[in-house]
Order: C-alpha cells, then structure tokens, then sequence
C-alpha cells in the first residue's frame, strides 16, 4: 500500500498536553476474554468498557466466522455475544486473511477445542517485532491430549482434542497469551491441571476473574502457579474490562514530553509497574486519586536519562518500550535501554534518528543520546507501540510529522486522534478518501 491509500496521523508540535483523558479498555484483555465468551454452550456474553480499536473488529469477524454471533454496541462500548451455535466442526478454522492480522486470534484455540473437538490455524499475526513463537501454547494443549500436526507446505497447524483431559503443564517463560490459552484450554479439561511458571500480567487476572464468574475453578494467579479443576460447563456472564495500562503509560509519557499535566481516568499507578518508578525518576510526578491518575511534568525542570530493561509484569513492559525511547530523546544525557522480550523492537530508533534523534542500536541494546530538538518528518509505524511513540515524537518535533500506517495505531488505541486533541494536541487522523 502506498501511504496515499492508507490512514495516517499528521502531528504538529508543540503544544503541551493538559486536561482529562478516558483511557480505554485494555486491548490485551479483551481478546482473550472474547475467546473465552466462546467457550460458554449457553447464554450471551455481555463485556463492558471495550476499546474500539480494530483488533476488537478483527476478533469480532473471527468469532462470526466460526459461527457466534456478535454485536458491537460502539456507542455503549459494549459487546454481546451469543456462542451458542459453535457446533459445526467443518467451521473450526483460523483463516489467514483474519487471523493473520492480529495477535489475539491464538487466543481463539481452546474455544474451538472444546467446542468442535479440532482447530486448524492458517494463520496468526500481530506486531512484527522479531521472533514471536506458538510452542508453549501447543506443547501444552498435547499435554492435555490434543494431537497437534504441522502441515508444513501450507504452513497450517491441525489440531484434534477429541478428549481433553488435566495435567501438568509449564511454561518455558511466562508468556501472556500462553498462559491465558492453557488456563481456557484447561477449564473443561476433566481433572486437575497445574500450569507452572505463569504470566502474572494484570490482564492475566482479570482474564481469570472473567472466567471464574462463567463458573470456571481456577486457584493462584498473580502467584506464578495455577491449579485449575475442569467443569463441566461454562455459563455466559456481564463482564466490565480493566483498563489498558499500556494505553495510560502512553499518555502518561506524552504530558511527560510535552510539559504538561492531565488527569487519566481510569489510569492506575499499580498497574504500570516498574514504568511508575523509571518515569518518576525522570522527573514525571504522579498522583492516584481513586480511579483517576493524574500526571504532571514541570516543563521548566529537565527530564533525566534512564536505564530500563523490559521485563514481563511487574517488570517495565515491552509495549512501553517503544514511547519511552522517544520520550528519553529529550532527556538530558544518555539513556540506556535493553529490550529483553523481543529479538526485533528497535525499529523505531530510525524513525527517530529521521526526526534528529541519536539513537544507537547494537541487537537488543539502544543507546538514547539526548537531549535532541525533533524535527517533523514523514515516518514509518513498524508496529502500534512504533506508531503511538512516533505521535508522542510528533508532539514534540518542530512542524509536522506524518505517520503511516495508521492502521497499527488503530490495532490497540481506540479514538487516539480524538483523545490527544481534547487535551490540546495537533493530531489529525486522515482516511484515505
Ligand atoms: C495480545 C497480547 O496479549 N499481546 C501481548 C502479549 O503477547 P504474547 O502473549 O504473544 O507475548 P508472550 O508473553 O507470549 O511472548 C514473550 C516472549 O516469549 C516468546 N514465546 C512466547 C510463546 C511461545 O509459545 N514461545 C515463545 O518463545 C516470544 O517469542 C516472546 O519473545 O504479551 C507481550 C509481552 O508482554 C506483549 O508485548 C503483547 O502486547
Ligand atoms: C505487541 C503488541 O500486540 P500483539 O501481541 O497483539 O502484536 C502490543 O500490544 O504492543
């Protein structure tokens, strides 16, 4: 696609964030819980506090294609889904013309295991950020019994889970969607499963409160061991989203680097983990008043330099990453950064350096060289967090910034224009015509 034939974000710099922002429901929550909406034979999900973001779209036209029905109330930001005729097993497939463009469609397996006794998957996306593997999930359904095959010419993968049954399962390291695939892959498995060495994620929590009020048992998130005992039946259940932490460290980070001071409702300091402290020791002063956080940068004090090595949950997250390099180009002196979850999340860096910053890569180490005066430029989104830190570059860069795709953007941040621009911002989001 050429970048006249696709959305894009056109920023003008220079203006400080201030005023109240929504912060949308979390992205990373809500896909799992739409695979496990499929995983109830009766009844219709309710889910509230849905980021209208195309992912959620993307979700929604796979769970049709294999047989719910679904509607997306956007005005009251909510979700109905009805799973009830997920039966036809000839409909267990993932196509790659949806499938292949989010993440989130993996989380799609259990349903169609439970339900349909199979799964084939054609295809799976998300964020091109380096090597981004399956093995965990599919080592795990096998051990519950399904027989997992590789079609190595289509480059498909079949899966059969006629008789799933509990077992002990582990994680080589504590991945997200891995953990929330086996937790539903194991809620009407027969038997007891423990799963070892799980994500402790936010979002892996309220995945697993969603699923315990459908009737599921599941015993020890947030401890890194989950014991779960199979039932017989899941019941459709009303379900308010948590937030999006990573959509509030986003913004967050743009009051810090324009000097402002916003309210973020819905926003909360816990949920950011080691993020809270690195952006308070650049000079980022925080304040949790009940559901709202409220963020304050003193444009006449300096931002200061920061090392920060990405880690799973409490550890700085990997989809901070992107925005915090771009907020360290302001910073006075050398930020150290080390990306430790993916092989690839640096192509952000030669967008900057095109906007005047200096920044350094060697593997999955960057050297931030601050602070440097951003110039407007046109840039690529390599992936959403690369997109949303170049808008926070455009901010603050001298004229105009165009950033394109905007599709990735639109994958995980609902109304990003819109928001940015009721706290003062220069944002336009351009649809081709
Ligand atoms: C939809 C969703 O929730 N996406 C989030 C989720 O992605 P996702 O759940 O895909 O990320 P994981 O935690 O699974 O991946 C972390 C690391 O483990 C590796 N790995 C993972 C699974 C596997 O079977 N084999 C394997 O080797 C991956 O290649 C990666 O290097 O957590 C990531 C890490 O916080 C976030 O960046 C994503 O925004
Ligand atoms: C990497 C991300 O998402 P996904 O896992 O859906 O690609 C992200 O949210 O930054």
């Amino acid at each position: 696609m050429s970048m006249g034939q696709e959305v894009r974000y056109r920023v003008r710099g220079g203006r400080p964030l201030n005023g109240t922002a929504f912060i949308q429901g979390a992205k990373n929550a809500v896909l799992p819980m739409i695979g496990a909406a499929l995983l109830a034979a009766k009844g219709r999900t309710v889910l509230r506090n849905v980021p209208i973001i195309e992912d959620v779209r993307r979700a929604l036209e796979l769970a049709e294609h294999i047989g719910a029905k679904v509607e997306f109330h956007e005005a009251e930001r909510t979700i109905v889904i009805d799973a009830s005729q997920l039966n036809d097993p000839e409909r267990a497939v993932l196509p790659a013309d949806i499938a292949a463009r989010f993440r989130g469609s993996v989380l799609f397996v259990p349903a169609l295991m439970h339900r349909m006794g199979r799964a084939r998957i054609e295809g799976v996306g998300g964020c091109n950020l380096g090597s981004r593997n399956l093995d965990f999930h599919y080592r795990g359904f096998a051990r519950l019994g399904a027989e997992v095959s590789e079609d190595n010419e289509r480059n498909h993968i079949n899966v059969e889970a006629g008789n799933l049954k509990g077992g002990h399962l582990y994680l080589d390291t504590p991945s997200h969607t891995g953990t929330e695939n086996l937790i539903m892959a194991a809620v009407l498995a027969p038997g007891t499963t423990v799963i070892e060495h799980v994500a402790l994620e936010p979002e892996v929590l309220d995945v697993i409160e969603f699923l315990t009020r459908m009737g599921a048992r599941i015993k020890g998130g947030g401890t890194g061991i989950i014991t779960v005992e199979g039932v017989e039946e899941l019941t459709a259940v009303e379900h308010t989203i948590m937030s999006d932490r990573i959509d509030a460290g986003v913004f967050a980070m743009m009051a810090a680097a324009t000097g402002g001071d916003v309210s973020l409702v819905g926003a909360h300091l816990t949920h950011l983990g080691v993020a809270r402290w690195k952006l308070e020791q650049m000079g980022v002063q925080f304040a949790q008043q009940g559901a709202v956080l409220h963020v304050h940068r003193d444009p006449a004090m300096a931002l200061r330099p920061i090392n920060a090595v990405t880690s799973p949950y409490p550890g700085f997250a990997t989809d901070l990453q992107s925005p915090l390099m771009a907020l360290a180009t302001l910073a006075e002196g050398e930020s150290y950064i080390h990306e430790a979850i993916y092989d690839g999340r640096f192509a952000l860096a030669d967008e900057l350096n095109k906007m005047g910053a200096k920044i350094e890569v060697d593997g999955t180490r960057a050297i931030v060289h601050g602070p440097n005066a951003l110039h407007g430029a046109e840039v690529v989104a390599h992936d959403l967090r690369t997109g949303a830190a170049l808008v926070l570059g455009g901010l603050v860069a001298e004229g105009e910034t165009v950033i394109a795709p905007g599709y990735l953007v639109d994958r995980g941040h609902a109304q990003f224009a819109t928001r940015l621009a009721a706290l003062g911002a220069d944002v336009i989001r351009e649809e081709p015509v």
